[in-house]
């Protein structure tokens, strides 16, 4: 089973540049969560300061009893052996094939034979859909196979978390729905905890428990995907509908002036979107161990956090009041 990564009042900001502040969530042991927001709301850097790569000033982020914020370097390096990173364009050195990419880690890690790491590589490898691959460099292949390479690579020290940054970045419909399939199947066979950022809403709506979206240097929400598809928020209901209308703006926020004329001419919030089922681990896996204990009222109770910031104008057409 995954671990639980307990985040508390983390605040970050470089220089005078505040990125969020006072974010606190829990990631629940083994289930996903997809944490989305508009492009530089400070995802990537939420992501590295959960794996202590990144300092906040502020906060802290509880992991197996490590505070990943505030403990010494050492001890943050043995808790970071419980995550799997799987960056944005899947971060592998440019010199070695994809084989010595993926066993990497375990040759920088651990002691284990050459015998073994094949073993593990070639199982990652194959996992991932990269059986006979691994002679190739990552500039002979398409970004979608790097991307596999990298999640290959997350994997092979058997992490108990999972951080995944943008992994559909790139990839075509097609790509992001194997994807997200093999997301699905890798929580119900290994139990990890997984956290995916991501701005892609078929990631988002079919794949996690969890949904938390930063915005406007905030956590807007954190909770189950109902809790965050219903939200009344217009900046939530805007990002998950894709439309110009609403308080995100191109760079940043709309100024008041830019709401009001929008207002004048009529413009409403967008219905809810529709919430599609749960994506299911593929035929004969087991199912997914987070779906089970989703039934169980106690761990709702324990998991959900709070979803309060509700914005909406007085009078949008269509919103019950
Ligand atoms: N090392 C750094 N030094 C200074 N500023 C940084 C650093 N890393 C990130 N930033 C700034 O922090 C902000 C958030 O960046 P981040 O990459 O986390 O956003 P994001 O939400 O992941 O964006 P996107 O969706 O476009 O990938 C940006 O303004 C970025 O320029």
């Amino acid at each position: 089973m995954g671990i639980e990564v307990v985040v508390e009042g983390l605040t970050k900001s470089f220089g005078s540049q505040m990125v969020w502040h006072d974010v606190s969530l829990t990631l629940p042991a083994g289930r996903i969560s997809v944490l989305l927001g508009p492009s530089g709301t400070g995802k990537t850097v939420f992501l590295k300061s959960v794996i202590g790569l990144v300092r906040p000033e502020r906060g802290r982020v509880m992991v197996d009893g490590v505070d990943m914020v505030n403990s010494p370097d050492r001890d943050v390096f043995r808790a970071r052996k419980l995550f799997g990173v799987m960056f944005q364009d899947g971060a592998l050195f440019g010199s070695m094939n994809l084989y010595d990419n993926i066993a990497f880690p375990l040759r920088e890690h651990t002691r284990r034979s050459e015998r073994d790491i094949r073993g593990i590589v070639t199982d990652q490898m194959e996992r991932v859909g990269l059986g006979g691959a691994g002679d190739k460099l990552p500039g002979e292949i398409s970004g979608g196979m790097r991307k596999r390479a990298g999640l290959a690579r997350a994997l092979v020290l058997d992490p108990q978390i999972i951080l995944c940054d943008e992994p559909d970045s790139g990839l075509d419909p097609v790509r992001t729905s194997f994807l997200s399939q093999l997301l699905v199947d890798l929580n119900a066979q290994i139990d990890a905890t997984m956290l995916i950022v991501t701005h892609n809403l078929d990631i988002a709506s079919t794949v996690p428990d969890h949904v938390g979206m930063l915005y406007r240097g905030e956590l807007v929400g954190f909770g189950p995907r109902e809790q965050l598809f219903g939200s009344r928020d217009p900046a939530v209901r805007q990002f998950l509908s894709g439309r110009v209308t609403g308080p995100i703006g191109m760079s940043e926020e709309k100024d008041a002036a830019d709401l009001a004329g929008e207002a004048a001419e009529g413009a409403v919030l967008p219905p809810p979107p529709e919430l599609p089922p749960l994506l299911q681990p593929s035929a004969g896996l087991p199912p997914r161990r987070a779906s089970e204990t989703a039934a169980d009222p106690r761990l709702a109770t324990a998991t959900t956090a709070t979803l309060p910031v509700v914005h909406l104008p007085a009078g949008a057409a269509g919103e019950p009041s």
